[in-house]
């Protein structure tokens, strides 16, 4: 059996090397000619998995290893009977993470001790959306969630947290932004350039926009414009239309830039890797015998120590920022696009999501409190942190 996979899927070797041969090839330049004789097809976003890949191949099987799947053509894949599986959620609480440190770093920019004064706009309030509502609603802060599809299939659902369902409008009226829909462009509520003119100039220079769903949710001509004037909002952006090859003005526009890493914590990629296997496992009647918790290795930090005397506000930006920072990868990307040559952004790109460093979700960090603080220890379980006790 012949395996055809994305070299930059994790771990492929544990998973995988059982059930057959494995040949790694750059999912970005995958052609038709490298998968005519796969079996199973394993890949990331950067591949266009449709007709023109797949015909001639002998492929029965499509997995991807994330979250979103606008890069495969499903109708296609269906009317010619191949299973395809994705992988939802895998990723999930590594973008809740990457917003929540976003959040944190942009409370401190706005001088405000309390970042739970702020009020978070979720618009898609799926997987992703849905654990960072419930991770800040249980930090305290007030969340409006925008997600029309489900509003729509649950007009009477209680939420929980005292959770209801506002409009686009009403949600980009919040403190801050969050968009976390998938890209869609003939669906009843496409998502396709939906932040557009409009939106964006109804927002205003206290407000911070973030995407971490997909570039072209927002027009980023229209977005480019906006950031000329000084009343634009504050944005932070993680995916870009066009990727890789990015608009590097908008990248000098935005306040944090990062190159498409949301979701890529260790346990959020291992994730995928392990859904993915599930899902070819049951296709071909294997068993399942591999858990992703098995391949993570211990992590470089694991406790973190807060005396009586921690203030909470600090104690939590300082585990959360001990977890990741996302200055970092904003660092990161400005110095890539400021030394790659002219012709060479896309693979510089490339290169920092193919390179990219361990980095571990809030869950492998043990938080030790020496002192009572109830409520420090509900904002550490809210984020994800294990207590020590
Ligand atoms: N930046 C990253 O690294 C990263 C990582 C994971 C996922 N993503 C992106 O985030 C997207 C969302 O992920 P998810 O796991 O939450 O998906 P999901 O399918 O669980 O949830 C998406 C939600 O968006 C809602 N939605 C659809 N159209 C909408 C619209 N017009 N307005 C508001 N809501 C709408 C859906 O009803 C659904 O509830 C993925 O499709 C992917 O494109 C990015
Ligand atoms: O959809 C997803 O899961 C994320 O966007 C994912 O992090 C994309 O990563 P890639 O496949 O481009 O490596």
């Amino acid at each position: 059996m012949l395996i055809v996979a994305d070299e930059n899927i994790p771990l492929l070797e544990e998973f995988f090397a059982d059930i057959g041969e494995i040949r790694r090839i750059p999912g970005r330049t995958m052609s038709a000619e490298d998968v005519r004789d796969a079996d199973l097809l394993l890949v990331r976003s950067v591949t266009r998995v449709d007709r023109a890949l797949l015909q001639g191949s002998r492929a029965r099987f499509v997995g991807t290893a994330t979250i979103g799947t606008d890069h495969v053509d499903l109708g296609w894949l269906e009317d010619n009977g191949i299973r395809f599986s994705a992988a939802p959620g895998c990723n999930a609480n590594s973008v809740a993470e990457y917003v929540l440190a976003i959040l944190s770093v942009y409370a401190e920019r706005c001088a405000l001790d309390d970042w739970s004064r702020l009020s978070v706009g979720i618009v898609g309030a799926g997987n992703v959306g849905g654990k960072l509502a419930d991770k800040l609603s249980r930090l305290g802060f007030t969340v409006r969630l925008c997600d029309p599809p489900r509003a729509e299939r649950e007009p009477e659902r209680e939420l929980g947290n005292g959770l209801t369902f506002v409009d686009l409008d009403e949600a980009l009226a919040c403190d801050v932004v969050s968009l976390h829909t998938p890209l869609t462009r003939e669906s009843a509520h496409p998502t396709y350039h939906m932040i557009g003119e409009r939106e964006l100039a109804g927002m205003t220079s206290e407000q911070l926009l973030i995407n971490t769903g997909r570039g072209e949710v927002i027009n980023s001509a229209a977005l480019h414009e906006r950031l000329m004037d000084s009343s634009a909002p504050l944005v932070a952006l993680d995916v870009w239309e066009q990727e890789p090859e990015i608009n590097p003005e908008l990248v000098h526009k935005v306040w944090l830039a990062t190159p498409h890493i949301a979701g890529y914590s260790l346990e959020g990629k291992v994730q995928g890797t392990e859904m993915i296997y599930q899902a070819a496992s049951h296709f071909l009647g294997l068993p399942v015998r591999k858990k992703a918790g098995q391949f993570l290795p211990e992590p470089a930090l694991s406790t973190v120590s807060f005396t009586g005397a921690a203030d909470e506000h600090v104690a939590v930006r300082i585990a959360l920022r001990a977890c990741y920072d996302p200055r970092t990868d904003d660092a990161r990307l400005r110095h890539a696009l400021k030394t790659a040559a002219a012709d060479g952004l896309g693979s510089a790109f490339d290169r920092l999501r193919r390179d990219y460093p361990v980095r571990r979700e809030c869950s492998s960090l043990k938080v030790q409190l020496k002192g009572p603080g109830r409520s420090l220890q509900d904002s550490f379980r809210a984020i994800g942190f294990k207590l020590k006790v």
